[in-house]
């Protein structure tokens, strides 16, 4: 399967640029940075540290595209959702591991979906969190709806821009599925001053940023005299690449829509 990495200068770029070298089925088509980007004309190989593979970083979108079957874009939110437009057009499969979407930048890649790209969209695209969302949900609804507080907290390195997480928000929607209630109105994203008391029935957030740490999230189920937690530590991207190329071979002859993570592991039966 013919790959574009999109951002491919970036933390995720260069582990992408790593992991497909080492998947069979998978090869780097072509390997994409932003407008004058100080990266543009470097070898792809040569930045991901894995020597010279004779992909040249460039800029040129379309040039990108042609020939290719997918996809895979960890970058910003208003590139990824420009880059499920072209997705459509051509029909490719685009992996979406970008975090920090608007209502409706998941609006447009619904769009997308619907007009012939079939992307893969997760906030988190590691076989573990993604076993830990069911565990959340599992453990949310055998709970039922008020008698333990869920809050969700993770840490990142210093130079995330978007919070809460992508995982933290996937966690949380996972542990509303569990309650059967809608995320939307029931988080606390922030708290901050003179709060009150919580408010029962909400999913709270917590927030912490520093140094390298590549990403930790646990969901606490705080109850009267009893506290269960459900956590995950992620110790190398590669886990978030792997993932993503395995979904990206795994979506080749899926048809055009919108899948997530669970439905690459199975995890959804
Ligand atoms: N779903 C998952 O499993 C995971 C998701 N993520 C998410 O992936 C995203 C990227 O994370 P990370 O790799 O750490 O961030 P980086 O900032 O290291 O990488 C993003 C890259 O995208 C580049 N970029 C910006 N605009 C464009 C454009 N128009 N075309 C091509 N490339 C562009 C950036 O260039 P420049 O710096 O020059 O602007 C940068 O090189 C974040 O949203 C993060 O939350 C991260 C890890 C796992
Ligand atoms: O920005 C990151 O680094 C990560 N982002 C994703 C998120 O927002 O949850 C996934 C992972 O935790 C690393």
């Amino acid at each position: 399967m013919k790959l574009v990495v999109l951002g491919a200068a970036g933390r995720m770029g260069r582990t992408l640029v790593k992991v497909i070298a080492e998947t069979q089925g998978a090869t780097l088509h072509a390997a994409i940075e932003r407008d004058g980007s100080p990266a543009l004309g470097s070898d792809a190989g040569l930045m991901a540290g894995i020597g010279e593979n004779g992909v040249t970083i460039g800029s040129d979108i379309d040039a990108a595209i042609d020939g290719a079957d997918g996809i895979i874009d960890f970058t910003a939110p208003a590139v990824s959702v420009e880059m499920a437009r072209h997705a459509a057009d051509k029909g490719l499969v685009h992996v979406v591991g970008t975090t920090g979407f608007e209502a409706q930048d998941d609006d447009a890649i619904g769009n997308a979906a619907n007009s012939g790209a079939t992307i893969v969209k997760s906030g988190n695209m590691s076989l573990g969190v993604n076993l830990l969302a069911v565990l959340v949900e599992q453990a949310a609804r055998a709970l039922g709806p008020d008698a333990f507080d869920i809050e969700v907290l993770e840490m990142h390195h210093k130079h995330k821009v978007d919070a809460p997480s992508g995982t933290a928000l996937l966690l949380g929607e996972a542990a509303a599925k569990g309650r059967g209630i809608a995320l939307s109105d029931h988080a606390v994203r922030v708290r901050d001053g003179i709060t009150g008391p919580r408010e029962e029935g909400t999913i709270g957030f917590a927030t912490l940023r520093g140094g390298s740490v590549v990403g930790e999230h646990s969901v606490i189920l705080a109850g009267e005299g009893e506290r269960i937690e459900l956590s995950h530590l992620a110790g190398d991207r590669a886990i978030f690449a792997r993932g993503a190329v395995r979904a990206a071979l795994w979506a080749k002859d899926k048809p055009a829509g919108l899948y997530s993570m669970r439905d690459v592991l199975g995890l959804n039966a």
